[in-house]
């Protein structure tokens, strides 16, 4: 083949500029290559894919065995200016949370730095909103390339488990990682537990630099299989836990919504506040603090930071108080996230605790009994809402969590759900509002609704 002088690159041929690459993905409904004519019409140089095409494409190809790698490496390499020092968190809960916190820690102590995950990209000069968690190679590599043109040299991205299986972190090298917690989600697209957890763990045994740091939470039951990982990588493992090499615990009490914390950072007694609410949000301050100490983050200066974090949006996040009780938004779409929050407002429900949750359409359907047990078995109240439909018919989706419910309330409408629990608070209880967090849509068939789980409390809370 002749020398070919390629201008960029696309997996979209709708989005293909003259003289590109097109990559041609096998995606979840069809395979790219199917769009190669549309490529060709386009002026593409060339196509890559991993499969030879049945007839002629009218374009030259290249094969390659795994052509989503491939294109992760090559939008890496399109884009050669990269923030100096890359992190990266996988886990079932916890990676929105730690990515923020790191992103604090690192602009705390005088490193200008942002996060990438689901809320979008983050930095002090605000948030610009994206569409999945762990971004699509392409426009990956053009964010970090913005944002190292900007000054900044400190990222912190969430690695999905999504994002791992089709490669879309392959083009990075990251200095240090971190693995939070390891529970049900994403049955839909993972055929069983043991693949959902072999795809989080490439982030340690592919795509951590060898010799670099990996955070483990030692509690997890999962904890083995990273750390060995890690071991197989030659990285350094932070440990944190009731044994860890990075921290142990000894006490966490709760200090009004907030927390004090007393244990030992690499041996030696630490005792520090935490202004957020749920022990979980412990272990996620302390894998930042590990993730910012392997990046340079002196201990001291980094333990100064926590005192000052500041929560994701609706993660366990407070939003109100009406007649004598709380309001909290949280983002528990999992079973176990559904589980932690519950467990972690208890404490605070000297009254009774009521929960109004539902579960997402087109998204696991094994997590909706599940959520349903968990609900009656936690909460005192319980009403069954709509989260997002998506395109399957809503009423089915809360007869399934209903299924495994009994005694729950069902209201399908989100807002009057809300409103119906609100109006119901006595002084000592506690409203969670749980499933949608930071969200301000609802995807009603495939139609995106402005909906804010925020706005309609502070609704509520007014009438
Ligand atoms: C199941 C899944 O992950 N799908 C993602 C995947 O799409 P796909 O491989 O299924 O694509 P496809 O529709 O089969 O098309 C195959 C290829 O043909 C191309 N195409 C298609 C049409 C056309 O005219 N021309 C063309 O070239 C497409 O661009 C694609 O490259 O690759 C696309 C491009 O990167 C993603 O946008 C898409 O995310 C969808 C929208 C999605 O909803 N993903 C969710 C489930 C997801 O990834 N979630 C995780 C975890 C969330 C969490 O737990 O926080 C996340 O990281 O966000
Ligand atoms: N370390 C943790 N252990 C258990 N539950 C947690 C932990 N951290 C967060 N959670 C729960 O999970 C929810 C989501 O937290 P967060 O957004 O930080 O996690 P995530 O892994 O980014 O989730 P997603 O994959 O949905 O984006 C929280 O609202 C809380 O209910
Ligand atoms: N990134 C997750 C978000 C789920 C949020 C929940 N509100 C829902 O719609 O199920 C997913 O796409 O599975
Ligand atoms: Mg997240």
């Amino acid at each position: 083949m002749p020398e070919l002088s390629v201008q960029g690159l696309n997996a979209d041929s709708r989005a293909l500029g003259a003289g590109e690459a097109f990559f041609a993905l096998p995606g979840s409904s069809v395979h790219g290559d199917r769009f190669a004519a549309d490529a060709a019409a386009r002026g593409a140089a060339i196509m890559v894919s991993d499969r030879a095409p049945d007839s002629d494409p009218g374009l030259p190809v290249i094969v390659v065995d795994d052509v989503r790698a491939a294109y992760a490496r090559a939008a890496a390499r399109a884009h050669a200016l990269q923030p100096s020092v890359a992190v990266a968190v996988t886990g079932t809960n916890g990676k929105t949370s730690v990515a923020a916190f790191t992103r604090q820690i690192w602009e705390a102590t005088g490193r200008p730095a942002a996060s990438l995950g689901t809320l979008g990209v983050e930095t002090a000069q605000g948030l610009v909103p994206g569409a999945l968690t762990t971004p699509d190679s392409l426009t990956l590599h053009r964010d970090l390339q913005g944002l190292a043109s900007r000054g900044i040299q400190h990222v912190a991205l969430e690695a999905s488990s999504h994002g791992l299986d089709q490669r879309r972190l392959d083009g990075m090298s990251f200095e240090a990682v971190a693995f939070t917690n390891l529970s049900r989600d994403h049955l839909d697209y993972h055929p069983d537990m043991a693949s959902y957890r072999n795809a989080k763990l490439r982030l340690f045994t592919d795509l951590l630099r060898p010799g670099g740091t990996a955070v483990v939470n030692l509690d997890d039951a999962e904890a083995g299989a990273f750390c060995a990982a890690a071991e197989a990588r030659g990285a350094r493992i932070a440990g944190i836990g009731r044994e860890g090499s990075f921290f142990s615990f000894e006490t966490v009490e709760n200090e009004g919504y907030g927390q004090r914390i007393s244990g030992r950072l690499a041996g030696r007694p630490v005792s520090f506040h935490l202004p957020l609410t749920g022990a979980f949000q412990v272990h996620n301050a302390l894998t930042a603090l590990a993730l910012a100490m392997a990046t340079g983050v002196a201990a001291e200066d980094g333990l100064a930071a926590l005192p000052e974090l500041k929560g994701a949006k609706g993660r366990l996040e407070l939003v109100g108080q009406h007649n004598g009780a709380a309001v909290f938004v949280d983002y528990s779409h999992k079973p176990v996230a559904l589980e932690t929050a519950l467990l972690a407002l208890r404490p605070y429900a000297s009254g009774q605790l009521h929960l109004v949750f539902g579960a997402g359409g087109d998204r696991d359907r094994g997590k909706r009994p599940m959520m349903g047990e968990v609900a009656v078995r936690l909460a005192d109240r319980v009403i069954v809402t709509d989260d997002n439909p998506r395109t399957e018919d809503a009423a089915s989706i809360r007869a399934e969590i209903l299924a495994a419910a009994p005694g729950a309330r069902e209201i399908g409408d989100r807002r009057e759900a809300i409103g119906a629990a609100v109006a119901t608070l006595q002084p000592g209880d506690v409203l969670l509002v749980a499933g949608k967090g930071h969200e301000d849509y609802q995807i009603i068939g495939t139609t995106k609704h402005h909906f804010s789980d925020h706005e309609v409390v502070a609704e509520a809370i007014r009438s």
